[in-house]
């Protein structure tokens, strides 16, 4: 019988959904050669921006008032890496948790990852790359 997943409640769950997405992240060959040489050796701090990242939008921490927008203007990315970010970022929250928030999380990414892809110029029914 599958244990009845709890939703997303504190920073130590928004910790544990980051860490394990971007575990999956470093061993997807999709994604990880975007990442690889921009993050090198900085996963400790890229992960904790994360962390401030998503607990701001899920819990209203307040602890990112950055903007990731300009960071992605640059990466050579196509509709391929969104279509795969999305996809394991879905598939971490239904892995660990289920509710409201996590409910709320896979939405927000989506909405985010849209508009990167809008203001990127990346169309929605790009085949090739
Ligand atoms: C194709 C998909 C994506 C790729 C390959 C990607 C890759 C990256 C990389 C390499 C960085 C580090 C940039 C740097 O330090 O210069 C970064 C930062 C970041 N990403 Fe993404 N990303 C993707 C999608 C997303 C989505 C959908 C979101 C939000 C839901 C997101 C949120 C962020 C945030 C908040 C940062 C930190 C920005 C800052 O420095 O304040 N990313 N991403």
């Amino acid at each position: 019988m599958e244990v009845q997943k709890r939703d997303i409640q504190n920073e130590t769950d928004v910790n544990l959904l980051v860490n394990r997405f971007y575990i999956i992240v470093r061993n997807d060959r999709i994604l990880d050669v975007v990442f690889a040489p921009v993050i090198k050796n900085n996963w400790d701090v890229h992960l904790k921006l994360m962390v401030d990242f998503w607990s701001t939008l899920l819990l209203y921490t307040r602890k990112y008032n950055g903007d990731p927008l300009p960071k992605h203007l640059s990466l050579e990315v196509s509709k391929k890496h969104f279509d795969r970010w999305i996809q394991l970022f879905n598939e971490t929250v239904d892995e660990l948790f289920a509710g409201v928030i996590a409910e709320n999380a896979k939405k927000r990414a989506s909405s985010i990852a849209k508009i990167m892809k809008a203001v990127k110029g990346i169309s929605d029914v790009e085949v090739n790359n």
